[in-house]
C-alpha cells in the first residue's frame, strides 16, 4: 500500500469528528508498522489526546518504535492545553512521518517538522496536502483572520424565493434538505439570524438530528433590540442565545432580556450593525465558525461586507414568482456587474427532490 492509502484512512478519521473539536483543528492519525495499521486515532475534543497519543496509544510502544506515523496536521510542538506530540513521536522512536497539511499556528507552523528531523526521524509532507487544508479551513482561517470562517445557507424555488409575497414559505425545500441543513448547524460553533427572521419564522435554530446533536450559539443581529420576548430564542433554553445590537438599546428592555437564563445582550459601539465589528466580536468570543441563515437583508449586509466565505444553497423545483416575493439576498446589492461577487461551484448534488450547490469564492 502506498502512502495515499494510509493518509486517506487519516484523513477519513479527521474528516467524521468535523464539528467536534472547535476551536482545535480536526486531525487523523494512523501508525503503520512493516506495512500493516497498527493503530489509529482522532483528535475528538479540544482539551483532550491529540489523534497522534490516541493512535500511538492504540498501537503500543513496541510496535510504534520504527513505525510510520500518517497525521493529517503538522504534529504540534507546544504545550497548549496537551503536551507536544513532536516529543511524542520522538519519545516513541517513530521512524518516518508522514505528514499531509502544515499547522498555520504561529506556535506550531513548522516547528514540529524541525523537531522531528533534527531528531532523526524522516518527514515526508504534502501528502493529499488539498484535502487535508480543506478539512480545517475553518480552523486555518480562524488562526489567520481571529474571525469565524462565515457560510451562508440559503433556501430557494427555482425562480429564486424564499417565500411567496404574502410571506409564506412552509415549505420550499422538502424534508431531506431541511434535515441536511442540521449537520450544518451540528458543526458550527454559531449560527446567526436577523430579527427579521425572528419575526417571521420565530425559530429554534436548534440541531434536530435523528442521532443528536450539538446546538450552535444562537446570534441574532437586532440593532434596537426588538426581539420579541416570547420567542422561542428566548425562552425555550435550548441553546445560549446572543443578541448583537447597536449602540443604545433601550434600557429597560436591555435589563429584562439580560435575565433571561442563556440570554446575552452584546450591544455594539455604533449605531449600526456592522458586519465587521460583530465578526471581531465573535472572533474574540471564540466563535469559529459562523453559519448564516437569513434572512435577505442580513445576506446581504455579508456580501457587502465581503464576509462570506462559502454559501450552500438549497433550490427546490417550485415557481413562486411575484415581483414583491423576497428573494435570497435582499439590501441594494451591487449596481455594477464589476463588483458582483464571484463563486466557483465545489460541490452539486441532489437532495431528496431539491438541488444542493455548495460554492466558494473565485480565488
Ligand atoms: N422556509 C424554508 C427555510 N426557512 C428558513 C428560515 O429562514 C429559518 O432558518 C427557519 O425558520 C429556522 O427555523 P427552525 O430553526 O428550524 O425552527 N429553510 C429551508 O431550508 N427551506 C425552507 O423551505
Ligand atoms: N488537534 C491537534 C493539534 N492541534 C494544534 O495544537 C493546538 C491545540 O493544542 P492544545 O491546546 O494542546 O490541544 C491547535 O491550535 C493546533 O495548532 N496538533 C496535533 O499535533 N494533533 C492534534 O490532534
Ligand atoms: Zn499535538
Amino acid at each position: 500500500m502506498n502512502d495515499k492509502y494510509f493518509m486517506d484512512f487519516a484523513i477519513d478519521l479527521a474528516s467524521k469528528v468535523a464539528g467536534q473539536t472547535s476551536p482545535n483543528p480536526v486531525v487523523g492519525a494512523v501508525v503503520v508498522k512493516n506495512g500493516e495499521i497498527v493503530g489509529f486515532g482522532a483528535h475528538l475534543r479540544a482539551g483532550e489526546h491529540h489523534a497522534e497519543v490516541n493512535a500511538i496509544q492504540m498501537a503500543g510502544l513496541e510496535k510504534t518504535e520504527g513505525s510510520t506515523v500518517y497525521v493529517t496536521l503538522e504534529p504540534c510542538s507546544h504545550y497548549g492545553k496537551t503536551p507536544p506530540c513532536s516529543d511524542l513521536l520522538i519519545r516513541s522512536k517513530v521512524k518516518k512521518a508522514v505528514i499531509a497539511s502544515v499547522d498555520p499556528n504561529p506556535l506550531v507552523a513548522g516547528k514540529g517538522i524541525e523537531k522531528l528531523r533534527s531528531a532523526g526521524i524522516d518527514v515526508e509532507t504534502g501528502i493529499c496536502q488539498e484535502e487535508a487544508n480543506l478539512l480545517n479551513e475553518v480552523f486555518f482561517h480562524f488562526i489567520k483572520t481571529k474571525t469565524p470562517f462565515v457560510t451562508l445557507k440559503t433556501a430557494a424555488s427555482l425562480d429564486g424565493k424564499t417565500a411567496t409575497s404574502s410571506g409564506e414559505s412552509k415549505w420550499i425545500t422538502g424534508k431531506d434538505a431541511r434535515l441536511d441543513v442540521h449537520q450544518y448547524r451540528h458543526k458550527h460553533d454559531a449560527i446567526l439570524v436577523g430579527i427579521g427572521t425572528v419575526f417571521a419564522d420565530n425559530p429554534s435554530l436548534t440541531t434536530r438530528l435523528p442521532n443528536g446533536g450539538k446546538n450552535p450559539i444562537r446570534i441574532v443581529l437586532d440593532t434596537q433590540l426588538q426581539i420579541p420576548i416570547d420567542c422561542k430564542l428566548l425562552t425555550d433554553q435550548q441553546a445560549l442565545t446572543w443578541i448583537i445590537t447597536g449602540c443604545n438599546p433601550p434600557a429597560n428592555k436591555t435589563k429584562m432580556v439580560q435575565g433571561l437564563k442563556g440570554v446575552k445582550v452584546l450591544p455594539l459601539a455604533t449605531e449600526k450593525v456592522d458586519i465587521e465589528k460583530v465578526l471581531h466580536l465573535l472572533g474574540e468570543l471564540g466563535i469559529t465558525s459562523l453559519f448564516v441563515e437569513g434572512g435577505a437583508t442580513v445576506n446581504e449586509s455579508f456580501l457587502k461586507a465581503h464576509a462570506i466565505n462559502k454559501v450552500i444553497t438549497y433550490i427546490a423545483p417550485k415557481l413562486i414568482g411575484g415581483k414583491n416575493a423576497p428573494t435570497i439576498i435582499g439590501g441594494d446589492g451591487y449596481a455594477a456587474m464589476s463588483e458582483i461577487m464571484e463563486l466557483e461551484v465545489r460541490e452539486f448534488s441532489r437532495v431528496g427532490d431539491d438541488l444542493k450547490i455548495v460554492s466558494v469564492p473565485k480565488k
